[in-house]
């Protein structure tokens, strides 16, 4: 199984997703670390995807660039060079997967915004005809876009488990009313440009979840990864065919390798083959440069 933490040993560790790790760096700053783990149907597999945490850390470090004129971010710097001295021995191992932040007061809601009706969205909606109480019209399906962007807000479940959609007055409920519908109009506005600036490059963005929280002056800053792979469902636009399970930007290869094997989607999923890692490998460079433009050779070399 690829190594979690174990390799930043000497560093307070705080957290970890399933691909990521968190650590505390001083009283008022955290690094964030992308990892080449991959998961898929849930299950960290045993084989790593090089440069996928790359890919991942350089496409949040464009978006928050790409955002800065609508919320401000909590990246210092990802600049591992100009990391505090405590970093040092990790150098190699954090250039171009890291990010520096801002230690923030976290807001414990995931502002979801959905495009595209899938997933969770999709049985909420076969259910009760509307998702996270949002009403919907009759005859939608699996990767119908929707006649407008929801918000649909959740809690941020432990590790492992899926979190759950909450209404938009229970959101009001935990963190207050103003704050709430500052999260949605900011959620609403983020993904309105962002999904504009994808399609623009053949890229459906069908959904994504963004972490928000407060920093010691109390500025509400835009946290974690951002319109990423893992943090959004992207679509190839010209496979884009409602009804049926949509074919993913970067997991489709993986996905239909593990279906072939038959695997029983339990834990440890199965070795990936070097064309299925190749392929997905590539398919994250591509992601990275149709979205921004830059070569991630570039990115790498100016990591
Ligand atoms: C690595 C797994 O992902 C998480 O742990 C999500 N998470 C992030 C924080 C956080 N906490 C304080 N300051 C921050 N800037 C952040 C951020 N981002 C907490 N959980």
């Amino acid at each position: 199984m690829p190594l979690t933490h174990e390799e930043f040993a000497g560093l307070t560790h705080l957290g970890s997703g399933k691909v990521r790790e968190l650590f505390a760096v001083g009283d008022d700053a955290v690094l964030l670390v992308a990892s080449d783990r991959i998961s898929a149907f849930d299950v960290v597999l045993p084989t790593e995807i090089p440069d996928k945490g790359a890919v991942l850390t350089g496409l949040s470090l464009w978006w928050f660039d790409q955002l800065a004129d609508l919320v401000p971010s909590h990246v210092i710097s990802s600049n591992v060079d100009e990391y505090p001295a405590e970093l040092a021995p990790y150098t190699e191992q954090l250039r171009g997967r890291s990010m520096l932040c801002r230690r923030l007061d976290m807001v414990l809601i995931e502002c979801v915004a959905r495009g595209y009706l899938t997933g969770s969205g999709l049985k909420d909606y076969n259910r009760s005809g509307a998702v996270s109480g949002h009403p919907l019209p009759e005859g939608l399906v699996d990767g119908s876009k929707l006649p407008t962007t929801i918000y649909t807000p959740s809690t941020k479940a432990p590790i492992g488990q899926h979190d759950e959609n909450i209404s938009r007055d229970d959101a009001a409920g935990r963190v207050g009313a103003e704050l709430a519908a500052e999260l949605e109009r900011l959620t609403l506005q983020i993904f309105g440009r962002a999904s504009d600036l994808a399609a623009e490059r053949g890229i459906l963005l069908a959904d994504t979840k963004f972490e928000f929280g407060h920093d010691a002056e109390g500025t509400l800053r835009l946290a974690d990864e951002v319109l990423t792979p893992d943090s959004s469902r992207f679509w190839p636009e010209d496979t884009w065919a409602p009804g049926s399970s949509q074919p993913s930007f970067d997991k489709q290869f993986i996905r239909d390798y593990l279906v072939s094997t038959g695997w029983d989607k339990t834990e440890p999923g199965p070795e990936l083959p070097d064309d299925v890692v190749e392929a997905t490998r590539a398919r994250y460079v591509e992601a990275y440069e149709r979205l921004t433009g830059i070569s991630f050779k570039d990115y790498l070399s100016g990591a």
